[in-house]
């Protein structure tokens, strides 16, 4: 008798924090359990972290003292979101997200986007395959940089600075894993995002970053967009896109822009890896707290199950991830939608369906 095959194992630490980020993590891990027990090829151990505004308003910090030890054991973390309507901005992002992706030097924030089957791109001629697009965000520096200060408090005379750094170092890493993402794509293509005419230090080094690195892959084609003309081109020549590498900022906005493209905030995904993999990486829908629809059982789950998949790639599962997205999309196709895919279905039964998909595919049950 041959010995029999050992588990794959892998910890994930899960932080769901704040507003719709519980609801749609809840529906991650529920669907990974499922996907998991249907395999039977690898084990997944969750250990759930409570940190989130709540914690902050009762103890005063996101992360109590030696809690990036306690996330340094796992093999990578599945968060939520963070934000409350009743603490400012940008103190929940600094001591939860970023408190994270800095000290892990998770530099490179990969927001794949897509059009679903079944459901419709806001733009009058893209269906399913016409938006295909990976964005690779720098996730460490730039204006997330946390250079600057503010004095004369309230005085008209009052000055606030806002610093951009961008290193040679952190731009060029950034970049050659562009250029890898783009060379492992079909189409083998990169369009670098900066703002090189009115920036005239920090982005001119990305343009200049970018022609020498270019020099190390021959076979990938690319080309330069400003970011403004960038936005029309998004809306406008959707196929003429595939890779795209952008500053820590101007990524967060296209890519939502990107997400609202392909249907909805609401299916987009986000890695926030370290590519040395010293530490685990991070993944998270790329969307918010979204406090307006929280607790009522009507956030999108999409944009967690493709972060899930995105993960199980991460951690060599790749069959999982491919079975797991091939489900949602089965589900999406049939018409189990949420509300903001224009569909009706709520967050609990839009995992439901997911899970019986996975139950067909893995082939327990007739379709
Ligand atoms: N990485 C993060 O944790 C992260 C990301 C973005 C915003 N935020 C924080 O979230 C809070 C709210 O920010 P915001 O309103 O600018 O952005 P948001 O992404 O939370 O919401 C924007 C809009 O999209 C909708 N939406 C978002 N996710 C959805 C889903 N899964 N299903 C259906 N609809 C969805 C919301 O209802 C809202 O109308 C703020 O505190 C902000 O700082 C955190
Ligand atoms: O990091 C940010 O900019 C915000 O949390 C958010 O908008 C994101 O995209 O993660
Ligand atoms: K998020
Ligand atoms: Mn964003």
């Amino acid at each position: 008798m041959s010995p029999a095959p050992t588990l794959r194992k892998h910890s994930i630490a899960t932080i769901g924090a704040d507003g719709i980020g519980p609801e749609v993590i809840d529906a991650g891990v529920q669907v990974l359990r499922k996907l998991a027990s249907l395999d039977g090829t690898f084990k997944l151990d969750f250990e759930e972290f409570d940190w989130s505004s709540e914690t902050y308003k009762k103890t005063g910090q996101y992360i109590p003292d030696g809690g990036l030890e306690q996330l340094q054991k796992h093999d990578a973390i599945l968060f939520g979101a963070v934000g409350a309507p009743d603490v400012p901005d940008h103190i929940s992002l600094w001591n939860l997200r970023l408190a994270i992706c800095q000290p892990f030097q998770q530099y490179a924030n990969v927001r794949p986007t897509k059009i679903f089957r079944g459901t419709e791109s806001p733009l009058r001629k893209a269906n399913p395959g016409d938006l295909d697009w990976v964005i690779v965000r720098e996730n460490t520096e730039g204006e997330y940089a946390g250079q600057g200060g503010r004095s004369h408090r309230g005085q008209p005379w009052e000055i606030a600075t806002e610093v951009s750094i961008f290193t040679r170092h952190s731009v060029e890493r950034l970049i050659r894993f562009a250029f890898e993402t783009a060379r492992k794509r079909p189409r083998k293509f990169l369009t670098v995002v900066t703002k090189s005419n009115a920036q005239r230090n920090g982005m001119v080094m990305w343009d200049e970053i970018a022609a020498e690195v270019s020099k190390d892959f021959d076979d990938v084609k690319w080309d330069k967009m400003l970011v403004d003309a960038m936005t029309c081109r998004m809306v406008l020549d959707p196929k003429s896109l595939d890779t795209i590498v952008a500053t820590n900022l101007h990524a967060d906005i296209l890519s939502d822009l990107a997400a609202a493209l392909a249907g909805s905030i609401g299916i987009a995904p986000t890695s926030n890896f370290d590519p040395t993999r010293k530490n685990p990486s991070m993944f998270e829908p790329i969307h918010g707290s979204a406090f307006d629809i929280a607790g009522k059982g009507v956030a999108n789950p999409v944009a967690t199950f493709w972060t899930a998949s995105e993960m199980l790639i991460w951690l060599g599962e790749d069959e999982a991830a491919k079975k797991l997205m091939e489900s949602v999309e089965a589900v999406t196709e049939r018409g189990v939608r949420t509300r903001d895919l224009g569909g009706s279905a709520g967050t609990k039964e839009v995992t439901e369906a997911v899970c019986a998909e996975l139950e067909v595919i893995y082939g327990r049950k007739k379709a």
